[in-house]
């Protein structure tokens, strides 16, 4: 490893064509400066100070395409505000790593609401299309739009499709209803307006198929049960067996001796429903669809096929593991999607609520390995939809995700329908960054090494060269990773090594800016690359040293690609460590 004074530089070329590498080149010599890293933490020390000193000139064989972004200006550098603030607040290792999902509801869906919830931290915005009308989602994203453009946040737009679930209809009643021990309802598949009493109107036409007299209907996972006592053609007449609350398109489930009787094969993954709001999100550029119930790998290569057929192929299709089949066919789905989503709500009307958490371990334990972000969702703060607290469980479950380095957590009702949305926001924020800083401070990896990474991805050369570069990141105590991309798939793979700096992702695309919101520590900034990397570096440096983001003596560890020179026409991916100077 190196010390003071020396040529950091990790570099490989490797055939841009054929994807072959072989170890070639050392190439840039540099040195670096005292961090600015709290002490503990500052075990690279340094005396002298040396310029970069490039031993070999990096040139452009040809006029290579510049990419654009039409909301880029030369000399500009798109950072979030929030970002910004909490950087020169808390320093870099005090920046939030863990990301923060808020699903939008009529509690939550004004202009200045949205700006509230986005100077708490929200990072992605979720719109479940199961409640709402269209135009009501379609006046969100013109408000989240505005308040990137105006107001110089950086929030991704997540739509959520509702696939086959077998739920309530709307009951027509506002709130909830409740059913009294004992009572007798109609649980029908005929269609009709409003609310009539007893009867329950269920979406799925055969939802009493299979079913027998003694089985028992299970309403959002244990809110309320029934026992059928009778079926009347396609009905079925059920007694209320344990009371409680019949909430609008509460979720129907059937358990025959303690085991769930399955009932979603009949229904397709997508209804047309779907599909339009699939092309409604692609309308509206949004950046990630999250698909519900999600069965097998197919059904997300069909969506992802749809998408590049409409050259929507950036936005990113997120993965809902709520049903036995998913866990079933939990590697292929994963490996099918862009990021998962442990969607706790559902999946505990599948399997027993007991086996939730190692359920929501493994899964996150395997996207890590595959490199997909995960998010944990549901009931994290759910007493917060009624009180302006928290309880004590709820804050140990969401400091264990943050443990377990999930890359987001989400929140509900809390915001979408709560009284104490944005408070609830401030303990997911307050709550992960107490867990991260521990973590830090105890320099505890020890999850992370319980699961070694290995090289398990098709593309090892990255692979290495990312996971050497967090070890040396981290070995070095350097103040931040610069990381230089275009499609965030070298800052992904930096993210998955769950550094301790945090991680800037320079990217001139927008959507790669967006996507990269979602991952653990990444730190999305967008800016005007050219093909030149030296140039690249120079301007960011500078960039970021005008903003007071960065100053002289910080150490930086750069992940970026060398473009291809006159003579070798190959692309060089390389590790440096530079101070600002
Ligand atoms: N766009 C919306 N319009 C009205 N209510 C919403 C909206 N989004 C969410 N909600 C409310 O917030 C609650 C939590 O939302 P969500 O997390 O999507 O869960 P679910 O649909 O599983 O109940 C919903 O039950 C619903 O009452
Ligand atoms: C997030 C979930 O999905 P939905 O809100 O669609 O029920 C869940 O079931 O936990």
């Amino acid at each position: 490893m190196a010390v003071a004074g020396d040529s950091i530089c990790v570099s490989r070329q490797f055939l841009a064509k054929n994807q072959s590498a072989m170890l070639l080149n050392h190439f840039f010599g540099v040195s670096v400066r005292l961090p600015r890293s709290p002490p503990h933490l500052a075990k690279f020390k340094l005396t002298r100070s040396v310029g970069i000193r490039p031993t070999m000139r990096v040139g452009v064989e040809e006029e290579r395409r510049v990419f654009h972004s039409s909301r880029l200006l030369e000399g500009t550098l798109g950072f979030d505000v929030v970002s910004e603030a909490e950087l020169k607040e808390k320093g870099f290792l005090g920046m939030r790593k863990t990301k923060l999902v808020c699903t939008i509801g009529p509690a939550c869906c004004s202009f200045q609401e949205l700006e509230r919830l986005a100077m708490r931290g929200m990072n992605v915005a979720r719109l479940n299309m199961c409640h709402n009308t269209r135009e009501w989602h379609w006046n969100v994203i013109r408000n989240i739009k505005r308040l990137n453009e105006e107001k110089g946040f950086c929030i991704s737009v997540m739509i959520d499709i509702e696939g086959s679930q077998m739920h309530m209809v709307d009951h027509g009643v506002a709130s909830s209803i409740k059913a009294e021990d004992g009572s007798i309802w109609l649980f029908t598949t005929q269609k009709f307006k409003g609310s009539r009493p007893f009867t329950v109107q269920a979406n799925y036409e055969g939802f009493s198929e299979g079913i027998n007299v003694g089985d028992e209907l299970v309403v959002d996972g244990g809110m309320t049960s029934f026992e059928v006592i009778e079926k009347v053609d396609n009905d079925l007449r059920c007694r209320c067996t344990d009371p409680g609350l019949l909430l609008p398109r509460a979720k129907l489930s059937f358990w025959r001796n303690g085991k769930l009787v399955k009932k979603n094969f009949g229904i397709p993954t997508l209804s047309t429903k779907d599909w339009d709001d699939i092309d409604f999100g692609i309308s509206e550029g949004v950046d990630f669809i999250a698909m519900s119930f999600v069965k097998d790998a197919n059904v997300i290569m069909n969506l992802k096929n749809h998408l590049a057929t409409k050259s929507s192929d950036f936005i990113k299709v997120l993965a809902k593991i709520e049903s036995l089949e998913s866990l079933e066919n939990l590697e292929d789905i994963i490996q099918a999607s862009d990021g998962i989503m442990v969607a706790r709500g559902d999946l505990g009307v599948e399997i027993p609520l007991e086996q939730i958490p190692s359920v929501q371990e493994k899964i996150t334990q395997v996207c890590r390995q595959l490199n997909k972000p995960v998010i944990v969702a549901s009931q994290l703060l759910e007493s917060m939809v009624e009180y302006p607290t928290p309880t004590r469980a709820e804050v140990a479950d969401v400091s264990e995700a943050v443990r377990q380095y999930v890359d987001a957590l989400m929140l509900s009702g809390e915001s979408a329908v709560g009284s104490y949305g944005e408070k609830a926001l401030s303990v997911l924020q307050m709550a992960s960054s107490r867990m991260e800083l521990r973590s830090l401070e105890e320099n505890r990896h020890s999850l992370i090494s319980e699961y070694p990474l290995g090289v398990s991805l098709p593309d090892r050369v990255a692979e290495q060269i990312c996971n050497r570069a967090v070890e040396m990141a981290n070995n070095l105590a350097v103040d931040a990773i610069f990381v230089y991309t275009k499609h965030g798939n070298m800052a992904s793979l930096l993210s998955r090594n769950r550094p301790n700096p945090p991680i800037f992702a320079f990217t001139n695309e927008n959507c790669t800016r967006k996507a990269l919101n979602l991952w653990w520590g990444v730190f999305p900034l967008g800016v005007e690359l050219s093909v030149d990397m030296e140039d690249n570096i120079g301007k960011t440096f500078n960039l970021m040293k005008t903003r007071g983001m960065v100053e002289e003596g910080d150490v930086v560890l750069i992940v970026s690609d060398v473009v291809p020179t006159c003579s070798t026409h190959s692309v060089f991916q390389s590790i440096q460590v530079r101070s600002i100077n």
